[in-house]
């Protein structure tokens, strides 16, 4: 479990830009966000990618992520999300992260027929929380706008964790 308390400042890196927290999904099995009142997180449409849906401010959100993913054999999705920046407004939230141990190898649960075909890495059971924690990991700092990318990375990182979780 982390837990995690953002300070979304205007005081801070790259002031101009009304990206909080870029596009993503996360890898755990499910995320808590308490907020501040203050809006800015947005959750995209399951069935509509590129629709982002407004959270008011004061909801407590729970988001369900890769580790519940893969375990339900792909009958449960990730939600994707990103929070925007008002300018000048700041604003808090924070975050549980609830995750299976680093060492727990990310497979379908027992007796769990998958709905849609996992990459060879997770059916052979070789692909652990730590290695996709990493992974998932890698580009965070661009995501809150607090790093460049390096040449040629694409913004998000979709492709490559696509990658590693379907065949
Ligand atoms: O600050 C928020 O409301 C969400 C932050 C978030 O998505 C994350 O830290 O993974
Ligand atoms: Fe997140």
């Amino acid at each position: 479990m982390n837990f995690r308390l953002c300070d979304y400042n205007p005081e801070t890196a790259a002031p101009h830009s009304d990206n909080g927290c870029g596009s993503h999904t996360d890898y755990g099995t499910f995320t808590i966000i308490f907020q501040d009142g203050t809006s800015g997180l947005e959750l995209e449409g399951a069935n509509a990618p590129g629709t982002w849906t407004p959270i008011p401010g004061d909801a407590t959100v729970i988001l369900t992520d890769w580790c519940a993913v893969v375990p339900s054999g792909g009958r449960i999705s990730t939600a994707r999300h990103r929070v925007r920046r008002v300018l000048g407004v700041r604003r808090l939230s924070a975050v549980l992260f609830v995750a299976p141990d680093l060492v727990v190898p990310l497979k379908p649960l027992e007796g769990v027929l998958p709905v849609r075909m996992f990459s060879d890495m997770v059916m052979r059971e070789d692909m652990d929380v730590d290695t996709f924690k990493q992974v998932m990991g890698k580009r965070w700092r661009y995501r809150e706008g607090n790093g460049e990318m390096i040449n040629g990375e694409g913004t998000t990182q979709d492709g490559e964790i696509e990658a590693f979780i379907w065949a």
